[in-house]
C-alpha cells in the first residue's frame, strides 16, 4: 500500500502523530526543531497536558537519537529504515524506556495504530515485533542502557563522538558524563527580578496570586534576591506580573559577564551583540536607567526583540541600532564600558537548545573564532583609557574562549586581562559560560 504524506494526516490533533510530523520534518529541514515544534501546536487545538506530552516526546527523541537508534539497530541489523518507521521505532521505545507515566502496552498500541495511520500497514507488524520484542526484554535492556553508558558513553548518552572525545580530553570522564546527563534533562526556568518595576516582594506577591512556584536562588555572582527559579507556572506571557514587565527570563550563568562589566549610573556603554537584550536590560537596571548603552546586532529579527523586551521591561536608556551602523556614525566615541557577548557554538546551553549537538562541526568552532577576534578587535579601539572590556560566550570549547582572549591581548599590549572564569553546569549547577574581564591599560 502507498504511504500517506504526513502533512495529510493534520486533521489527527493528537500529541503522538503531531511529535511523528515534527520528527519527520527536522529530518529533511534547516529550520530548528523547537520552531517546528511549535509551528505544529499553534496549529493543533490541544489541551496543555497534551501539548506537554507532545513536546516531551520530541525533544526527548531529539536528544536520545543516538542511543534510541543503537536499540533499533541491535533488533534490525543495522539495516537503514525509511525516515517514518526510525521516528515511529524511536516514538516507541522512548515511551518504554524513558517515560514512566504511559504503559507499556499503550506505548506499543498506539505506535502500532499511528503507524497504520500514516499508511505503513505492512510494516506495522515489524514495528510491532521491535516493540514487543524489546518488552519482552525490559529488564535486560534496562540494565543495557545502564551499561552502555560506561562501556560506550557518547551512545549511553547520545552526544556525537566529537563532542564527547573533546570534552573528556578536557574535562575527564566523571565531569563529562555529568554534562551530558545535564544536555539531556529539560532545562530549568529562571526569572531575573526587574528592579526597575519592582522589587522581589513585589513581584512574589503577584506571583502567588497568579499560581506560580518560585524558589529564591542564590550565586556568588548575583546579589541576593534577584534570581528565582520558577518551578511550576502558567504560560509566562500570559501572566500580568510578566506584561507588567517586572521579570525577564535568563539563565543565571549569563548575569556574569553583566557583573563583571562593574558599571555606574553615569556611564557610557557599548553592548555590541546585544540581542535580544537579557544582558542590556540587567546593565539598564544596574545603571537605573541613567547614562547611555548603545546596543548593537547584526540581525533585524533579533532586534525587534530587544525592542520589545526594553519596552516591556521599562528600559529607557538605550540605543539600539543595527551592528555596526552606530560606531561607524560617530568614530569619535570612547565607552566607559564594552561588553562583546559574542556569538558562538553554544556548546554551555545545549539542554536549551535540542539539536544543537546533531547540528554543530568541527569547523564552525573554527569559523567562530575569526568572528570572534574580529568583533574583539573592533571593539577595542573603541574603550575608553582605564574603561572595562568584557569578552563573553556561552561556550564550553577554550577555542572560543580564552584562547580568542590570548590572542586579543598578543595583539593589543595596551590591554590587560584582570580576571577570567568559566562556569560549568558540573562545576556551578548553571549553564556554560565564560567571561574575560580586560581593561585598558594605556592609550596607544
Ligand atoms: C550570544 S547572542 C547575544 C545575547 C545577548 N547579549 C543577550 O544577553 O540577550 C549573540 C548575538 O550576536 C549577534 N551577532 C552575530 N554576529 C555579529 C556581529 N558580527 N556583530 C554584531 N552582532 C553579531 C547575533 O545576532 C546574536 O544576537
Amino acid at each position: 500500500m502507498k504511504t500517506m504524506s504526513l502533512l495529510s494526516v493534520v486533521s489527527e490533533q493528537k500529541p503522538r502523530q503531531i511529535a511523528v510530523r515534527v520528527l519527520t520534518e527536522r529530518l529533511s529541514q534547516e529550520e530548528y526543531t523547537e520552531n517546528l515544534l511549535e509551528i505544529e501546536l499553534s496549529r493543533a487545538r490541544l489541551s496543555a497536558p497534551d501539548r506537554g506530552l507532545c513536546q516531551e516526546l520530541v525533544y526527548g527523541i531529539v536528544r536520545w537519537q543516538e542511543t534510541l537508534n543503537w536499540l533499533i539497530d541491535r533488533k534490525t541489523e543495522g539495516r537503514r529504515q525509511k525516515p517514518e518507521m526510525q521516528v515511529l521505532l524511536q516514538l516507541g521505545l522512548y515511551q518504554m524506556f524513558w517515560l514512566d507515566r504511559i504503559p507499556n502496552h499503550a506505548a506499543v498500541h498506539e505506535t502500532v495504530e499511528i503507524a497504520k495511520e500514516l499508511g505503513f500497514v505492512a510494516q506495522s507488524g515489524f514495528v510491532n515485533a521491535v516493540l514487543r520484542g524489546y518488552l519482552r526484554e525490559r529488564v535486560e535492556t534496562e540494565k543495557l542502557l545502564e551499561e552502555v553508558k560506561i562501556a560506550q558513553p557518547q551512545i549511553g548518552y547520545s552526544h556525537p563522538e566529537w563532542v564527547y572525545q573533546r570534552w573528556l580530553e578536557r574535562y575527564g570522564a566523571e565531569h563529562t558524563a555529568k554534562l551530558m546527563e545535564w544536555n539531556n534533562t529539560p532545562a530549568r526556568t529562571y526569572a531575573r527580578i526587574n528592579t526597575l518595576k519592582a522589587d522581589a516582594a513585589k513581584v512574589t506577591a503577584q506571583w502567588e496570586t497568579e499560581g506560580v512556584k518560585f524558589i529564591p536562588r542564590q550565586y556568588d555572582w548575583i546579589e541576593d534576591g534577584l534570581i528565582f527559579e520558577l518551578e511550576s507556572h502558567p504560560p509566562l506571557a500570559g501572566l500580568k506580573s510578566f506584561k507588567d514587565g517586572f521579570f525577564y527570563i535568563q539563565d543565571p550563568s549569563t548575569l556574569l559577564s553583566v557583573r563583571e562589566l562593574d558599571v555606574k549610573a553615569a556611564h557610557s556603554v557599548l553592548d555590541l551583540c546585544a540581542a535580544p537584550g537579557g544582558k542590556t536590560t540587567m546593565i539598564a537596571q544596574q545603571m537605573q536607567n541613567r547614562g547611555q548603552i548603545v546596543a548593537q546586532d547584526i540581525s533585524d529579527d533579533r532586534l525587534a526583540l530587544l525592542r520589545e523586551n526594553y519596552v516591556r521591561l521599562g528600559v529607557t536608556c538605550v540605543v539600539a541600532s543595527i551592528a555596526p551602523n552606530a560606531v561607524i556614525a560617530n568614530p569619535a566615541q570612547r565607552f566607559d564600558r564594552v561588553l562583546i557577548d559574542a556569538p558562538c557554538s553554544n556548546t554551555g546551553v545545549m539542554r536549551r537548545r535540542v539539536d544543537l549537538r546533531w547540528r554543530i562541526q568541527p569547523e564552525e568552532v573554527e569559523r567562530l573564532r575569526e568572528t570572534q577576534l574580529e568583533l574583539l578587535r573592533r571593539a577595542a579601539p573603541r574603550l575608553k583609557p582605564n574603561g572595562i572590556m568584557v569578552y563573553s560566550t556561552c561556550s564550553l570549547e577554550p577555542e572560543e574562549n580564552s584562547q580568542v582572549v590570548q590572542q586579543f591581548l598578543s595583539e593589543n599590549p595596551d590591554f590587560e586581562l584582570k580576571s577570567e572564569r568559566q562556569l560549568t553546569p558540573f562545576g556551578n549547577d548553571v549553564d556554560g559560560a565564560y567571561t574575560a574581564k580586560l581593561i585598558r591599560v594605556r592609550r596607544q
